[in-house]
């Protein structure tokens, strides 16, 4: 543990550098962070409940580093395997979160949108990491001050906003707080960008930038459904033709999860009461059908429009 608090503390303004990260939660979001943090150098654990679940995330995570490896050494394709063996070598599984964290430099934090379940991790967390330790929550909605505050470390924490899918969108929200200190902060974004992102700073607040957008113009969609204005196929169509997205809305809370979609508007992060004023937060009779029928998108292979096709 020395040698990591001498490392980490000594690069010039102060700041970390990041050499191993752990991700805790190995599921959509968890899954694609591992990769691309392996992929460009980091050594990575990834930690989920149980190997069957670990093993799931191992074989997503193959299947898309073929993507990428044929993508980028398409005349090359001796190299490409080289980099998917080296990117996998450097990554490693756990179901110990304690023992993850031993040595690690950075903690992402990806497990489910649950302000309990996330609260207790980052607690015990706090008392097995190392000092020097950054923690980031890759959260989409909760406060990231709500989870800093069962630490003793909020100046070595922010939030670290990833989007679907990871290697592929360019996107890192880095969030801070007041607490949040400039070198903690320097450090997270040099990370975003180490991992090949374009960041962009945001204050904790709901949404950061990006959900605060994009969850009032997919609720709007939503509520065109519901009201029966026009089918999904017709809003999707309109939406990538007419303003140029590259995939509709409807199509994108497939994507994405109705139940993130739920989680957001008045499940855990509950924005129908933060933000009382604004009618598309209240809850929707059609998510809420779907989410309570197990039909969560293309996690689950059925959600608003899968079960069309
Ligand atoms: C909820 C939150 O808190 C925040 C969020 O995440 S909000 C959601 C943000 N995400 C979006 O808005 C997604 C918008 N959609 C898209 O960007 C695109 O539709 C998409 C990338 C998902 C798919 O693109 P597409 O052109 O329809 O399909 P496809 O051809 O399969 O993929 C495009 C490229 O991405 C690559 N790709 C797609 N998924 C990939 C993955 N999981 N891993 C690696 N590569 C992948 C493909 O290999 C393909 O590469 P080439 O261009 O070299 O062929
Ligand atoms: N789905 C999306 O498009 C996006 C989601 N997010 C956020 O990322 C986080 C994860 O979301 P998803 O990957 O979609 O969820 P998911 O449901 O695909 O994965 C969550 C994983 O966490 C694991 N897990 C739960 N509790 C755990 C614990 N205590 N310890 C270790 N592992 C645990 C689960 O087994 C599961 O594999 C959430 O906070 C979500 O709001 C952020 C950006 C986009």
């Amino acid at each position: 543990m020395g040698t990591v608090l001498k490392r980490s503390f000594s690069s010039s303004a102060g700041r970390a550098a990041i050499k191993h990260v752990t991700v805790i939660g190995g599921g959509l979001m968890g899954s694609g962070i591992a990769q691309i943090a392996a992929q460009t150098g980091h050594d990575v654990t990834m930690v989920d409940m149980s190997e069957d679940i670990l093993a799931k995330s191992k074989a997503y995570i193959e299947q898309s580093l073929s993507r990428v490896a044929r993508k980028k050494y398409k005349d090359d394709p001796e190299a490409g395997e080289n980099f998917m063996q080296e990117t996998t070598r450097r990554l490693s599984t756990n179901t110990d979160t304690r023992d993850a964290v031993q040595n690690t430099d950075l903690v992402i934090e990806a497990i489910i949108e649950n302000i309990d379940i996330k609260q207790k991790l980052f607690s015990g967390l706090d008392n097995a990491a190392p000092q020097h330790t950054i923690f980031a929550s890759n959260t989409s909605s909760l406060p990231i001050k709500d989870l800093a505050k069962s630490t003793s470390r909020a100046d070595r924490f922010g939030g670290l906003h990833f989007f679907n899918p990871v290697p592929v969108i360019k996107l890192l929200e880095v969030i801070r707080l007041p607490e949040t200190s400039d070198a903690t902060f320097q450090s997270l974004v040099d990370f975003g960008q180490a991992v090949g992102k374009t960041t962009v700073e945001a204050k904790d607040t709901p949404g950061f930038i990006v959900n605060r957008l994009l969850v009032p113009y997919i609720m709007e969609a939503v509520r065109l459904l519901e009201r029966g204005d026009a089918s999904a196929r017709d809003i999707d169509v309109a939406m990538k033709l007419g303003a140029g997205y590259s995939m509709g809305p409807i199509e994108l809370v497939d994507y994405v999860g109705l139940d993130t979609l739920k989680f957001v508007i008045d499940g855990e992060s509950r924005w129908n009461e933060s933000m009382p004023d604004n009618p598309l937060f209240n809850p929707s009779p059609m998510l809420n059908k779907l989410v309570s029928e197990g039909k969560l998108g293309l996690k689950t292979g059925e959600g608003f429009e899968i079960r069309m096709k």
